[in-house]
This record gives C-alpha cells, sequence and structure tokens, in this order.
C-alpha cells in the first residue's frame, strides 16, 4: 500500500527537501458488492468535496459505446473485464477524483495494484439482506439479474467477500442516505490519514 499522507524524502532523486504524497494522489476510491451505493456515494462525494466523480461503469461505456448489458451479451464478461482493467489503467494521473468501480473490479490482482496507486480504498460494506433489496430486479447488472437466482448472486458475494478486504478502510454502507454515508467515508479518511484529504 502506498503511504499516503507522509513525507517523502526526494534526496534520493537529486532533489533537495520533501513533498508531501497528498499533493500526488489525492484520490478516493470506492469498492464493494453490487447494490453497496458506490455510484450513489461517489456522487455525494462528488458534492461535498467538490471532486470529480468518475464512475468506471461509465467509463467503460463511453470507451465501446454500448451499455453494460450488451457488452456482456455481446462479448461475454471476459472481455468485459478486460475492458474494466484498460479503463481503470486509463485514468492514471487522475487528482481530485472519487472512483466508483464495478462490484467485480476486486477479481484481479492488477486492478488492486492500479487502484491502491490512485489513493486509498474504501470498502463500503453491508450485509445480505440490504444488498438484495437495492439490487432489486437487477436492471443493468447481467450478473444480478432476477431470473438468474439469487442463489448465484449470493455465492458471488460470498466468494468476493475475502477480496474486498485488501481495502485500506471499511465503512457501513447499509445506515443512512448516500450523503449520510459519504461522511462517513471523510470522516474515517480523516482518521486514518490526517490532512492529506482535506485538499
Ligand atoms: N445509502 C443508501 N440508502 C438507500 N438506498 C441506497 C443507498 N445507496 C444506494 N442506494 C440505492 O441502491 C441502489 C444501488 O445503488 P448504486 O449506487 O447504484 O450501487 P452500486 O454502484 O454499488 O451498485 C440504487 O437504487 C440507489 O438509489
Ligand atoms: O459485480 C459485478 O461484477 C458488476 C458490477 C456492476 O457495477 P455495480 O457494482 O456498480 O453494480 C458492473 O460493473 C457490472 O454489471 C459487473
Ligand atoms: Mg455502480
Amino acid at each position: 500500500m502506498a503511504n499516503f499522507g507522509r513525507q517523502v524524502s526526494l534526496r534520493k532523486k537529486g532533489v533537495a527537501g520533501t513533498i508531501r504524497m497528498e499533493t500526488m494522489t489525492p484520490n478516493i476510491v470506492l469498492v464493494g458488492f453490487m447494490g453497496a451505493g458506490k455510484t450513489s456515494v461517489g456522487k455525494a462525494i462528488e458534492q461535498l468535496k467538490g471532486y470529480r466523480f468518475v464512475d468506471l461503469d461509465q467509463v467503460i461505456v463511453q470507451i465501446c459505446g454500448r451499455s453494460i448489458p450488451e457488452i456482456f451479451s455481446l462479448r461475454g464478461e471476459e472481455a468485459f473485464r478486460q475492458l474494466e482493467s484498460a479503463a481503470l489503467r486509463s485514468l492514471q494521473g487522475v487528482r481530485r477524483t472519487v472512483l466508483s468501480t464495478g462490484g467485480g473490479i476486486v477479481g484481479r490482482a492488477e486492478n488492486w495494484e492500479t487502484m491502491h496507486r490512485f489513493g486509498p480504498v474504501v470498502y463500503l460494506e453491508a450485509d445480505w439482506a440490504v444488498l438484495q433489496e437495492r439490487i432489486g430486479q437487477g436492471e443493468g447488472r447481467p450478473l444480478a439479474s432476477a431470473e438468474g437466482g439469487w442463489e448465484k448472486v449470493m455465492a458471488l458475494w460470498e466468494k468476493r467477500l475475502p477480496l474486498y478486504l485488501q481495502a485500506d478502510l471499511r465503512v457501513d454502507c447499509s445506515q443512512g442516505s448516500p450523503e449520510q454515508v459519504a461522511l462517513a467515508v471523510l470522516g474515517k479518511l480523516n482518521e486514518w490519514s490526517g490532512t492529506w484529504w482535506k485538499k
């Protein structure tokens, strides 16, 4: 994990003095299962903090000119995962950005490397009943469509649970509005890493 918010010596690079990592990587990355509220909380953080909001699914849709269900049905999940990793890499260098990812981003080690370079990764967690209610009929989410049955979706959630724990921070997203969850995220980040995110 990168050491955000700490002094970094530049002496080895032939430059006198130190700078703070915060000037290099003030972003926030949201991960969590479908329905956790990553997109909604990302938008709320944009409003509260004036950060730019980027939803990775929307980046993929823009690159492909197709919706997420169309990409899944025309090209399959593996192609979607490749597009997802490429879309994530394409964001390298973004600043003052809150990035909402898709629930399956956590399946590839290379995505974790990229996300950890962007900034602190925050896991929005909720229990199954809350996620199930928010997913609803699964519209727009090919891996959670109602006709596929809930057992498969729940098995996917259980399989992914340990992967989400690679995040730097965990925030309960099951109570309160997206704005309240966003405030909880910002509060935890403040406790966690001091001042960098206030910029
Ligand atoms: N804190 C919350 N409280 C109640 N409903 C929420 C909350 N966060 C998200 N939702 C609702 O749950 C659904 C999924 O939210 P979304 O932001 O798309 O989740 P994700 O991007 O994690 O899949 C949406 O209908 C949204 O309005
Ligand atoms: O969990 C997943 O594998 C997916 C989650 C979706 O995003 P949300 O988590 O925002 O619904 C979207 O990326 C795609 O349908 C696949
Ligand atoms: Mg989303």
